[in-house]
């Protein structure tokens, strides 16, 4: 017996076939999961202007008007990949082609692939439309926009990082472990706002000392996604959670801590 053999075995009582695709399924999880993080990890340089080679104040030299609508067209696309694919009837309609247990792992490679995309893709727009000059300020901003970025990551392990991404589906699929049914949770940073991880890319997105007309258009573009993006993800977890959710809007607020409305 090889080890692939032997490993395949350990996983369950299915037929060869079965359990070999499992494991593919398997392996295509961690790999979208890989693609994913160095994404996000490129994001957080691409955003903050560190160590990344393409930074949104970089790039080819392109005359505002033309940059301005190549911009849009990428914020776009991943705007409509990110927000279709995430709605129930379109992932009724394409786990006809893509398997169940690797649909969010999909999901997850084609988002991380558009925002991949839009970073070397993106056209600098160097205009400065602030540029705070304080170096006590700068720091502080720069230091907000980690605690940002952390806020994102933290959120995400709270509310359950490996189902977001995809790896917990390929995990229970590959040992045989029903999905269990999506549960309500408000952990922590969720009894405060309905949506830290957006509240962390606000922050991330907005806290730069100098900012560009490049990055502002990133920032306002991407705040404006962000309530739409939150108008469709709270249809979604009406319908799923009834009451339940019904009453959590009522109690906490969407973004800002100490307001009720948003
Ligand atoms: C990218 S996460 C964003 C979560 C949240 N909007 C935030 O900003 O922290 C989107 C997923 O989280 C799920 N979700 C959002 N709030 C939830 C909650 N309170 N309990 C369980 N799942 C939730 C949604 O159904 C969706 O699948």
């Amino acid at each position: 017996m090889t080890q692939l053999d032997h490993q395949l075995h350990s996983i369950g009582p299915e037929v060869a076939g079965s359990r070999i695709f499992k494991f593919i399924g398997f392996l295509y999880g961690i790999a979208a999961y890989l693609v994913f993080f160095v994404t996000i990890l490129y994001a957080i340089g691409f955003v903050m202007g560190l160590v990344v080679p393409k930074t949104i104040d970089t790039g080819t030299d392109t005359p505002t008007a033309e940059a301005v609508i190549i911009n849009l067209l990428l914020m776009t696309l991943f705007a409509l990949q990110h927000s279709v694919m995430a709605r129930k009837q379109f992932k009724a309609w394409w786990t006809q082609f893509v398997p169940k247990p690797v649909e969010r792992s999909t999901y997850v490679l084609f988002a991380s692939l558009s925002l991949l995309l839009l970073f070397w893709q993106w056209r600098p727009m160097p205009a400065v439309v602030w540029d705070v000059g304080n170096p006590d300020l700068a720091v502080t901003m720069v230091t907000l926009s980690l605690a940002g970025w952390v806020l994102v990551f933290a959120s995400t392990f709270i509310i359950n990082h490996f189902e977001l991404f995809g790896l917990h589906q390929v995990t229970n699929h590959l040992v045989g472990n029903e999905a269990a049914p999506p549960r309500f949770k408000t952990p922590l940073f969720y009894k405060f706002v309905r949506h830290p991880i957006y509240l962390g890319f606000i922050i991330a997105f907005w806290a730069a000392p100098v900012m560009t007309a490049g990055h502002l258009l990133f920032a306002a573009v991407t705040t404006l996604y962000i309530f739409v993006g939150i108008a469709l993800e709270e249809h979604d977890l009406v319908d799923l959670f009834g009451d339940e959710y019904r009453q959590y809007k009522q109690r906490v607020s969407m973004l800002i801590p100490w307001r009720r409305s948003v």
